[in-house]
């Protein structure tokens, strides 16, 4: 099995990267993790008090989860990955089963900061884009998709996103094999990507 990291800041595309990498492979050859899945079970709170978590903080991901799904994988062995909902702030009662494919890629802002983790990935990917770029695309989608207002991204973006970026997220492009610029789609760099996984496929 080839396990891919693609970590990078909120907003930078790496779902984005992600669906455009697999998009053109074949569907039973490749999965995907997602690290959003693995935020800790906060059905305890009320969601007043699910709304002042720190999402951006490494201690807001149920990390033993996640290692442990990676090693049963890799044991060639499904999991049931939780399904995550950004509008009630919590893992919801659903799970996806996950079948260990030839190819794994997990994606997600903090997947570089865990040194276990990290060990895991064959080959591992920061994903680029400027602040202000992330910032626009971050709202829009916020807005759009996630069920928030102004206000509330950039109220969290000044107290949690922003410094957390700069203490954890950025920090692990020094681990990263390869950096891909993302303020503009990059579909050189995503071709790059999918000849490695081709050639681990073929
Ligand atoms: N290169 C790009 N140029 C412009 N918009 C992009 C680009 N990559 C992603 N987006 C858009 O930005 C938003 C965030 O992208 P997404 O892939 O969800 O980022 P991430 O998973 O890193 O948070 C989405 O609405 C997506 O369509
Ligand atoms: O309940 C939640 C949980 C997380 N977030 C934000 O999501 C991003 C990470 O997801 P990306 O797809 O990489 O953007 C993180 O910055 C958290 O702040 C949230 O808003 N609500």
């Amino acid at each position: 099995m080839l396990i891919i990291g693609i970590a990078g800041g909120t907003g930078c595309g790496k779902t984005t990267v992600v669906n455009q990498i697999i998009d053109q492979l074949p569907e039973n050859e490749v999965g995907v993790i997602s690290q959003d899945s693995y935020y800790k079970d906060t059905s305890h709170l009320s969601y007043d008090d699910r709304t002042k978590i720190n999402f951006d903080h490494p201690r807001a991901i149920d990390f033993d989860l996640l290692v442990s799904h990676l090693k049963t994988l890799r044991e060639g062995k499904p999991v049931h990955q939780p399904v995550y909902s950004f509008v009630k702030h919590n893992r919801t009662s659903d799970t996806i089963l996950t079948n260990p494919r030839k190819v794994m890629i997990v994606e997600g802002i903090l997947i570089l900061t865990h040194a276990e983790i990290r060990d895991m990935f064959d080959i591992k990917i920061f994903v680029h884009a400027d602040s202000d770029e992330r910032l626009i695309r971050r709202l829009k989608r916020d807005i759009n998709e996630r069920g928030r207002d102004l206000d509330e991204v950039l109220t969290r973006y000044q107290t949690t996103l922003k410094p957390m970026h700069q203490q954890f997220i950025e920090p692990t492009k020094e681990y990263a094999d390869i950096i891909i610029p993302n303020n503009k789609y990059n579909t050189v760099a995503v071709d790059i990507v999918r000849t490695i996984i081709n050639e681990k496929l073929a």
